[in-house]
């Protein structure tokens, strides 16, 4: 029989020794017996605690892709991982690359300090202090190298964290800010809540994950062939084949006892943004807010939103008492039993004879191996421990995946024409209550959008909400230059949401919708949205100063403009057009609403739409703005409830709020026509003036 094969075989009656005296001592027997029993008491613990209790519980039990470890998550995954590594020849692969040279590099580094560890102790057993100085040195002079590797990696590894977060964030932002996707992402699909917190936070932890799975998975896989093919050197195959055993046999009873962390990963990262969601809300509005005298009920509602964060981050950490503390039994205690048996391999194995003879009873000799072997165990026990806890990491990027993945497909599916959302069953129904149904996939454009030069045609084209809800029925109509239109009916009958799918915001459910490229619309709000920046860029955007210069147009036309809307005097405060403030903040809502006006005369489109634009200016200078309007050729359609402002109008859109619609030129004077609005007012004039 060979050498080799001998002593494998004098190494396994060894182990069969080794169990055999283990369980014949009763202490021993004990405690193993009472190990035994305390896994097998959680593992049924965790499989009752788990047990589904009901069909419903069984179906949520088995839902997958809630941020578990399963088929879903890798799925997920690798669909994130094309998005980062779109080639094979990305910049990061030469990090990757890197990064794996130096995890090789610093695993025999380790694999040299444990020999060295061993001479210095044989040094010091042989008081040879020149030897023991000379061993000293040489560990010295490997710090150096050493040092600079373990931060290297770190390095190597924030690099990598922040290439996955560039990538992944300009590969969503890409989509998220193309045409109406970011608004559709709120208003039309309803899987993806706070997308500012998935779009930041979110995509940096997930990075932060994926570039620690790739060392924490590697390194202990590294470390644990090199450091078993060492060991198996010097003690045999079966003193590392005996360790990985132990910790397979662990990770085995660890997964099956874990608790799902992804799944509550990603629940905290839900309530992370809810919380988040909350302050913005209160800093947005904080002028309502204080108006109303509103802080106890947004304090009730921030800390109850804060509550639940904690409560569930308490959930997550008990689960990880629980988790650690099993942990550590099976990885970091039962191992170091096992490390123990194996060290003492050599002195008291079945090689012991050969191997006291070889170094010729040493007593230092077998003191450095005795270090040394512990040394490279300790490193084998801690790689594979490693690698059964990164278990727990895997389980938190799957729930960091999930969280990203919902709004990477969100945004796929919005940027293919769909989107995902609760319908409204009954299609023939309008303004009645009607019963919800299950989340759908919708299509943006089943209707038919066609573009003209010069005019707005609506065939057949109802108003449907984006969960399908018929406000207004089929309209046929062509307003063409000069038509100028005024749109009236109750509240919620449907104005604003005409202009929602005029500008392409909302999807079109049937019917036919002509009209000129976006350039030749425009459209005002009630409440403007002034961006951060000069005043120039209030009245210019979304033009930049450098589009506005290439269409020859100068600081001059913009003070002309301001002077217009009769706002002259916010250009001569220092700093003129370059100010830079917070005018949403710093303008009053009339003020803001002239400066919209402003930016409608800058553009100077074919068609407006003015959604009560002008509903904070006085009269006086609302008659100014429309004049303007008309000086100017822009087609008007405006949604107002001021009757003094039909005058500048030749038709009229009126909706009864029932889904029917009547379009018609005016051939009566404004204020005989019994609007449901005028009848409003003349009822409070009568309690106002009972005679
Ligand atoms: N994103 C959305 N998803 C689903 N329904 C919506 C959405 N936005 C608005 N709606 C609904 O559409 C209906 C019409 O809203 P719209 O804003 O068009 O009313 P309006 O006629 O302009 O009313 P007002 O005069 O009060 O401004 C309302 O019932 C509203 O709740």
């Amino acid at each position: 029989m060979a050498p080799v094969q001998s002593k494998v075989l004098q190494n396994d009656q060894l182990w069969l020794n080794l169990f055999s005296t283990f369980f014949k001592n009763s202490k021993k027997t004990i405690f193993g017996g009472s190990l035994l029993l305390v896994i097998l008491y959680l593992v049924k613990r965790r499989l009752r605690g788990t047990a589904p209790q009901d069909a419903q519980s069984q179906k949520e039990h088995f839902k997958k892709g809630k941020g578990n470890v399963d088929s879903v998550f890798f799925l997920r995954i690798i669909k994130l991982l094309k998005i980062v590594f779109p080639t094979w020849k990305c910049s990061a692969m030469a990090d990757i690359i890197l990064l794996t040279i130096f995890l090789v590099f610093r695993t025999y580094l380790s694999i040299w300090v444990a020999g060295a560890n061993g001479r210095i102790v044989k040094a010091i057993i042989k008081l040879d202090f020149k030897v023991f100085l000379k061993r000293i040195l040489e560990l010295g002079m490997i710090a150096i190298p050493a040092s600079f590797v373990n931060s290297f990696l770190e390095y190597l590894n924030k690099k990598l964290a922040i290439y996955f977060r560039s990538k992944l964030t300009s590969h969503l932002t890409e989509i998220y800010l193309k045409d109406m996707i970011f608004y559709q992402l709120t208003n039309l699909d309803n899987r993806v809540e706070n997308p500012d917190q998935r779009m930041t936070a979110d995509i940096e932890k997930w990075a932060n994950s994926l570039s620690l799975i790739y060392s924490n998975f590697t390194k202990p896989v590294l470390d644990i062939l090199l450091f078993s093919k060492k060991l198996a050197e010097l003690v045999g195959w079966m003193g590392p084949t005996f360790v990985v055993a132990w910790y397979f046999f662990s990770g085995l009873v660890i997964k099956m006892v874990s608790p799902a962390f992804g799944k509550l990963t990603a629940q905290a990262q839900k309530l992370e943004g809810e919380y988040r969601a909350c302050h913005t809300s209160l800093s947005h509005h904080a002028e309502e807010i204080a108006f109303f005298k509103g802080t106890s009920w947004e304090k009730a509602r921030i800390l109850s939103s804060f509550n639940d964060l904690i409560t569930h981050t308490e959930k997550i950490m008990s689960k990880r008492l629980f988790m650690g503390t099993f942990d550590s039994l099976l990885v970091k205690y039962g191992a170091v039993i096992i490390g123990y048996a194996v060290v003492g391999l050599p002195v008291f194995g079945p090689g012991s004879q050969e191997y006291l003879k070889k170094i010729g009873n040493d007593p230092s000799a077998i003191t450095r191996d005795y270090v040394r072997n512990s040394s490279l165990l300790i490193n084998l026990a801690k790689a594979i421990g490693r690698l059964v806890i990164s278990y727990k990491e895997i389980q938190q990027l799957a729930g960091y995946t999930t969280i990203v993945a919902e709004i990477s497909n969100s945004l796929e599916d919005l940027n293919q024409g769909k989107y995902q959302r609760n319908l409204i069953s009954g299609s023939e129904v309008y303004g009645e209550s009607v019963s919800h149904i299950g989340g759908s996939i919708i299509n943006l454009q089943q209707g038919e959008r066609d573009s003209t030069k010069d005019y707005i045609q609506f065939v057949d084209l109802p108003i449907v909400t984006p969960n399908g809800d018929k406000l207004v029925k089929p309209m046929n109509i062509t307003i063409k230059p000069g038509m100028n239109v005024v749109i009236s009916g109750p509240n919620g009958c449907g104005k604003s949401s005409l202009f929602r799918i005029l500008g392409e915001l909302w999807p079109l459910f049937e019917g036919k919708l002509v009209c000129p490229p976006s350039d030749k619309l425009f459209y005002i709000p009630q409440r403007p949205y002034l961006p951060r920046g000069t005043l120039r860029d209030q009245i210019i955007y979304p033009h930049s100063k450098l589009t506005m210069l290439r269409k020859k147009i100068t600081d001059q036309h913009l003070l002309q403009l301001l002077a217009t809307v009769q706002l002259s005097y916010i250009a001569d405060k220092p700093g003129g057009l370059d100010r830079v403030e917070d005018w949403s903040n710093i303008l009053a809502g009339g003020e803001k609403q002239g400066i919209a006006m402003a930016r409608l005369f800058y553009h100077r489109p074919l068609f407006a739409i003015l959604d009560e634009c002008t509903s904070a200016v006085s009269l006086e200078i609302e008659a100014l703005l429309y004049s303007h309007c008309k000086l100017l050729g822009i087609t008007l359609f405006t949604v107002s409830h001021r009757l003094s402002l039909f005058k500048y109008h030749e038709y009229i859109l009126r909706f009864d709020g029932k889904g029917k619609w009547e379009f018609e030129p005016f051939l009566k004077e404004p204020r005989e026509i019994n609007f449901e609005i005028k009848k409003e007012e003349n009822q409070k004039e009568e309690v106002a003036n009972p005679q």
